[in-house]
């Protein structure tokens, strides 16, 4: 028997393998969650056992009992267990079966409430018609019945069509047999059978019966089946949701994470930062603890090298004075060793010799006692004449000392000999040492003298030198007036039209485009006014080239002479940044005189530079190098000496220009004492006239001569026309004078140009002609600078301004006078 419950094991499931499902408690892995679902889907549309594999792999749902049967076979069970196996009752084993091989796609039509039809219609139909067909035959439609089942459950289309053809002939020839005993044993036989075939029929039918029954517990138990199902599937979902819910923890959980570890990482990068910037100057101050380290050891080390060397000189001095004492303790040593040693040498062959004339006489005299008493006594001849051998042998030993003696002072001779031409040698070098002396001290005599002519030359070309400058400057006029037009800066606009004819040769011109006329007829023009001046400066000039046209007039002052240096227009038209900026005319020639003065020191030339900073402020003194308190309260007196054509400031501050930073300082004090001013009247600079006073005394010890010269460097009020300005009250006052102190000067160097020599100057008409009166005229040299601004709304100003500097360039003074003295 092929049902199914001999045969369980190859059921389909439908299920997919349950190693794919994870566990519940990672709610990470959706693919899992999303396999199980599969999985669960799977289960309810094929009814196949599905908590077979799921069972173990989800922990929270309840566990199933161990051994349980799958779908199919449980969909089996009550069939096989209940229904005896009827004689035929293959359709329904094999429809069983069949349903068995099938079990998920039949439990999944029952489940979506469509039973098949199929489940039924095969046994009861084919077995019904079967048997109605093959009673006739029992034997071979039994067998035949069987296999036929047998062969529809494998292959049923093709086997019945084979078989009904046969069973209809097999009728057709049975109603019409002719013989009738047979057909009452056919009819008997037939009824027996038809009673079994009934009863088989009936029997079939309960077995039927009892299908239907077991398809009914069945259903029951796939209904069950459903509900244990859903219940399930509730868990499921809600595990799902649990799941979902963790995950929604665990993305929170990510997300805080994230932050916190964003938070973290800009704590990291924030520490970084912070020890980066720590270490950063912690390198920095270590670099400079190195470097003033390094800066220490190598002062240090200089110091030490220094101290080294100085010892080591000192050794040096130390030790060639002993040599030279020890040399001439040597010499002295070694003269008195050689005396002595000649002496004694010289003594020692006078003994010797004494000695041997003294043995020679005793010879001599013992021979001749000898001889007499040989002569006397012929008996002792023997024993004279032993005697006399000894005294021969005497004598040979004598002799042989002697010999001796004379060789010692032959060779002490020469020795003396060698010692005395030492010390001649000794005595001959030093002579040649004084000699080489006595010629170096002749020759520096004689580099003296050159040099001394030399300096007498150079004192004599320096005076020349000053003669021929003073020539030129007088050639070149003793006043001059040069013009500067300053550049526009960024902030301001409409420029006025100014050109510069000869720019590229002279620089003598400017040309300044006047304003537009209207004539009675209605037309309109414009006419252009030509200037020309000693020098004319464009908007590019630099102060350098200012300074170069200037510096000679500055060595004057140094040569004794004195000198104005002007700057004169309107305000802001760059009189200031001319006179007294950074690297203005006053920085630069203090600058000039104090190299120059320091060069001429080689030339017997001591200079002396005092300097004063004054105001002419409302037609009174204010001094700028004073407190600052003071200003505007402290008197200060102007005193002229007639006779030495000398001014003096008294109760001014004046300050000794010993260094060429000291002109800073001035400055700098008076440039505060101005902006302090400036706030009790506005436009202090601009409304007061400032003029920077160098006075330079230099006297030359070689020759005797003196100089006396005075470098005037002043910064002009703005020029502003009254009518222009359309000033009131404290402002009109300060016009009107500073338009009076501008005028005076016009008058005062008209006077000096047009008048003759006894003519009157109208110095003190104001206090600023007054303060300069001994540097304006005769004795002086002149230069005026008309400072021009380059804007189309200052034209007006700018074209009085030219007209009153053409005015000063036509004028004529006298030729300026050196002051020296004897
Ligand atoms: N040659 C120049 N090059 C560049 N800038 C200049 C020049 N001359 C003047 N200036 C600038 O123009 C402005 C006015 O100049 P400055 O103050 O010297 O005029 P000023 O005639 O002295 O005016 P005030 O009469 O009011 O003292 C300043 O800002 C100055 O720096």
């Amino acid at each position: 028997m092929d049902t199914g419950a001999e045969n369980p094991a190859p059921v389909r499931t439908g299920l997919r393998p349950p190693s794919k499902i994870i566990m519940p408690s990672s709610p990470s892995r959706q693919g899992g969650l999303k396999d199980m679902s599969d999985a669960a889907v799977n289960a309810r549309g094929t009814m196949a056992p599905p908590l077979g594999p799921v069972k173990h792999k989800l922990a929270a749902l309840p566990e199933p009992p161990s051994k349980r049967s799958t779908m199919a076979d449980r969909a089996t069970e009550p069939l096989n267990s209940k229904l005896p196996a009827p004689p035929n009752s293959r359709p329904v084993g094999a429809a069983t079966k069949k349903m068995a091989a099938n079990g998920t796609r039949g439990f999944a039509s029952s489940a979506n409430g469509a039973p098949r039809s199929n489940l039924t219609r095969p046994a009861s139909a084919s077995s019904f018609s079967g048997s109605a067909s093959v009673g006739y035959n029992s034997k071979v439609a039994s067998g035949n019945h069987f296999g036929r089942n047998k062969a529809f459950a494998g292959h049923g289309r093709s086997k019945s069509q084979y078989y009904n053809p046969r069973s209809a002939s097999s009728m057709t020839d049975r109603d019409e047999d002719p013989r009738p005993e047979r057909q009452v044993f056919d009819t008997e036989s037939r009824m027996e059978s038809m009673e079994r075939e009934f009863a088989a029929f009936k029997q079939k039918m309960e077995g039927e019966a009892s299908q239907a029954s077991g398809l009914k517990e069945t259903i029951k138990i796939l209904q069950s089946r459903v509900s244990e199902l859903e219940a399930l599937r509730t868990q499921l979902t809600a595990l799902n949701e649990e799941l979902k819910s963790d995950l929604k923890d665990a993305k929170s959980y990510m997300a805080s994470a994230n932050m916190e570890l964003e938070k973290a990482r800009r704590d990291h990068t924030f520490e970084v930062d912070d020890l980066r910037r720590k270490y950063r100057s912690e390198m920095e101050d270590m670099q400079d603890r190195y470097r003033k380290e390094a800066d220490r050891t190598k002062r240090d080390n200089e110091e030490a090298a220094e101290k080294v060397r100085k010892d080591f000189e000192t050794q040096i001095d130390k030790l060639l004075k002993m040599h030279s004492e020890e040399l001439a303790e040597m010499e002295k040593r070694l003269r008195k060793e050689v005396e002595e040693e000649r002496s004694r040498r010289m003594r020692e062959t006078l003994e010797l010799q004494t000695e041997y004339k003294m043995k020679l006489q005793n010879a001599g005299l013992e021979a001749d006692t000898k001889e007499r008493e040989i002569l006397n006594v012929k008996g002792e001849l023997t024993n004279v004449q032993a005697e006399l051998d000894r005294e021969r042998t005497l004598k040979t030993g004598l002799q042989a000392q002697l010999t001796e003696a004379t060789t010692l002072n032959l060779t002490l001779e020469a020795s003396n000999k060698a010692m005395k031409e030492k010390i001649n040698f000794l005595e001959s070098d030093s002579q040649a040492q004084s000699q080489a002396f006595n010629d170096l001290h002749r020759r520096m005599q004689e580099a003296i003298e050159a040099a001394e002519l030399a300096n007498e030359k150079l004192r004599q070309e320096e005076t020349l030198r000053r003669k021929l400058h003073n020539q030129v400057q007088e050639l070149k006029g003793n006043i001059r007036v040069m013009c500067r037009v300053r550049p526009p800066s960024e902030a301001e606009s409409e420029p006025a039209k100014i050109t510069f004819p000869d720019a590229d040769t002279d620089s003598k011109e400017v040309a300044v485009q006047g304003p537009e006329t209207k004539s009675a007829l209605g037309n309109v023009t414009t006419s252009t006014y030509s200037y020309s001046f000693d020098r004319v400066f464009g908007p590019k000039s630099q102060n350098a080239e200012v300074f170069e046209e200037i510096s000679q007039l500055v060595q004057s002052a140094l040569d004794g002479y004195n000198v104005c240096i002007f700057c004169y227009g309107q305000t802001g038209s760059g009189k200031t940044y001319t006179m007294s900026s950074d690297d203005g005319m006053i920085p630069r020639a203090t600058a000039q005189i104090y190299a120059e003065a320091t060069r001429l020191e080689e030339k017997g030339w001591k200079y002396k530079m005092e300097g004063n900073f004054v105001e002419v402020y409302n037609e009174t003194y204010n001094d700028l190098l004073g407190r600052s308190e003071d200003l505007d309260k402290k008197k200060l007196e102007v005193r002229h000496d007639m006779a030495k054509k000398q001014t003096t400031l008294e109760n001014a501050v004046s300050v000794e220009l010993d260094s060429p930073n000291r002109v800073e300082e001035i400055l700098k004090t008076a440039s505060k004492n101005r902006s302090v001013a400036a706030t009790k009247a506005n436009m202090r600079s601009s409304r007061s006239h400032s003029v920077f006073i160098l006075r330079l005394v230099g006297v030359n010890h070689i020759t005797g001569e003196r100089s006396e010269g005075t470098l005037n460097l002043v910064d002009l009020a703005g020029s502003e026309r009254l009518d222009h300005s359309k000033a009131e009250g404290a402002r009109l006052k300060e016009t009107q004078n500073i338009n009076k102190s501008l005028s005076c000067l016009g008058d005062v160097i008209n006077a000096l140009g047009s008048a003759k020599e006894s003519a009157h100057i109208p110095y003190r008409n104001s206090k600023l002609t007054y303060l300069l009166q001994y540097s304006l005229g005769g004795n002086s040299k002149t230069l005026m600078f008309v400072m021009v601004s380059p804007l189309q709304a200052h034209l007006q100003e700018t074209i009085t301004s030219l007209k009153f500097a053409t005015k000063v360039h036509n004028t004529h003074i006298g030729t300026a006078k050196k002051q020296t003295r004897a």
